[in-house]
């Protein structure tokens, strides 16, 4: 089992760069999926394996990627599937991003119901309210949901009844090959969206008002592939931010975007950190003393959930008593049980954390229960007595780009111990198996396409693949 060890008591300083943001370059990568013509060119790609994911993904539906030095292109002139296979789609939520995309290309979409972390409940509703609004008409099979629209998508007002970042995401990449003009009420605001927005206005798309509640899609006849820079990762550099405080560090992060921090540098400077924007980023300067401050999670500009465990890590080091108060996924308070074993002091009740400051951590073995988490146990390990050990890594291996030795780089004592490759003798039976399969695969595959026609649709849709309107 891979594990990442943290020795604590490290001053952090010096410079980090942060990388481009997992949640913005996953729905531009679905959203390469709409351009009929050309390649795109996606800079500033990490490598993450949600990347990895969609990559998958979009592989299978028939896109042609290559990935080099942080630069993705894709080619996605011809489709060959409308089905995003369960292997990726249960390992990631945001596959049912393609859905949108491929509904406007082709007017159907097979996909898995997703997975992803286990905070809450993380209904998509409001993306099928979405669709079903523009006219497509949805079946919800056993673990997969259909969808499918004969003619072009219809432009229409939708009102979400939360401000879903995906679900934005996902009308907006509906709406843009739609008839007419379609409006998004209550849409989300985050960063991601208008970076969203920029890339499908490369393309030739006609957004209007991303970042503000209402947002405007003209829908046009076609687009093309287009050039884009991913914007720099604000969860990750929040993340470096809190790490820097936690060891009364000095910190330069670079890429940073302030405006994109806000709600995360004014409790920085509440808690008495010192945060100045430089040319290139953030400097984030912290006393050995930092005040506590009570937090509620809300949607962009509010504070981020994605940064409350990173955050709560803080205020267990901190003086006085701080109030967490997570409103946006019913069961993000899965780390509180592995700060304790930390020797943290942290009461729930219902969707608030009571945390007790001034915590002389203790380094122990803990558990990444997510993502955000396992970066949180990371930032305690920093200032704890001892050493901590972190599995789960597999969760943090979605959204950090080599956590470890970013952290090294800054002085943290901080290693990963990956289990050794398989004995030369399993290798050899796995590379048997996988020679049999790709063997075995095309007779499959023939004997698929002279099944009759109604099976053959059932079992591989990916053999139909023309517009519902061609
Ligand atoms: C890949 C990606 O970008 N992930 C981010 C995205 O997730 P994601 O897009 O899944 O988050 P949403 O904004 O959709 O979810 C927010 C809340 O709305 C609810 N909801 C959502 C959709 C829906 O149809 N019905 C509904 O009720 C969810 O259950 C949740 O309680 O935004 C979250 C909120 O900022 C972040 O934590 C995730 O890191
Ligand atoms: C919850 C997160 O991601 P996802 O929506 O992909 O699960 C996250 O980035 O913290």
């Amino acid at each position: 089992m891979s594990k990442i060890i943290v020795r604590g008591g490290q001053r952090l300083s010096g410079n980090v760069r942060v990388s481009g943001a997992k949640n913005a370059v996953l729905p531009i990568l679905a959203a390469t999926l709409l351009a009929k013509e050309g390649e795109s060119v996606i800079h500033d790609v990490p490598n993450l394996d949600d990347v990895m994911t969609i990559q998958q993904v979009l592989a299978a539906l028939g896109g042609k990627l290559t990935y080099d030095n942080e630069t993705m292109r894709i080619n996605a002139e011809q489709l060959t599937s409308f089905e995003a296979p369960y292997e990726w789609v249960r390992k990631m939520r945001a596959s049912f991003l393609v859905m949108g995309p491929l509904l406007a290309r082709l007017g159907r979409a097979r996909i898995s119901l997703p997975g992803g972390c286990a905070i809450g409940t993380r209904a998509i509703d409001q993306h099928l309210k979405g669709f079903e609004a523009m006219g497509v008409e949805i079946v919800l099979g056993q673990g997969f949901i259909e969808a499918r629209k004969e003619g072009k998508l219809k432009g229409a007002k939708i009102y979400l009844d939360v401000a879903s970042v995906g679900a934005t995401e996902n009308i907006m990449m509906a709406a843009v090959l739609a008839e007419g003009t379609t409006t998004i009420e209550n849409a989300a605001k985050e960063p991601e969206i208008v970076d969203l927005a920029n890339y499908l206005n490369a393309m030739g798309a006609k957004v209007r008002g991303a970042g503000t509640g209402i947002i405007r899609i003209e829908g046009v006849e076609e687009l093309k592939g287009a050039k884009h820079s991913v914007i720099p990762d604000r969860v990750e550099a929040g993340t470096f931010m809190i790490a820097a405080a936690m060891t009364a560090g000095d910190v330069h992060i670079e890429g940073a975007i302030g405006e994109h921090l806000a709600p995360v540098i004014s409790k920085l400077e509440e808690m008495g950190v010192v945060i100045t924007e430089t040319e290139n980023g953030l400097r984030v300067v912290a006393p050995k003393k930092l005040k506590s401050v009570d937090v509620k999670t809300l949607p962009y500009p509010g504070f981020p959930t994605d940064m409350q465990s990173q955050m709560m890590a803080l205020l267990m080091v901190a003086e006085g008593t701080s109030i967490v108060t997570e409103t946006i996924f019913e069961n993000r308070f899965m780390h509180v049980e592995e700060f304790q074993k930390m020797s943290a002091h942290i009461k729930i009740d219902g969707r608030m954390a009571i945390v007790s400051g001034s915590t002389a951590l203790t380094g122990a073995k803990v558990t990444a229960t997510d993502l955000r988490a396992g970066a949180a146990l990371i930032c305690a390990g920093l200032c704890a007595d001892g050493e901590t050990e972190v599995t789960g890594l597999h969760h943090v291996d979605r959204g950090y780009v080599d956590i470890t030795g970013k952290l090294a780089a800054l002085g943290a004592d901080i290693r990963r111990v990956d289990p050794a490759p398989a004995e030369p003798v399993y290798a050899k039976v796995l590379e048997g198996v996988a020679a049999a399969l790709e063997e075995a695969e095309p007779v499959a595959v023939a004997a698929m396409a002279s099944a009759e026609p109604a099976k053959r649709e059932k079992e591989t849709p990916r053999l139909k693949v023309q517009p519902t309107w061609a």
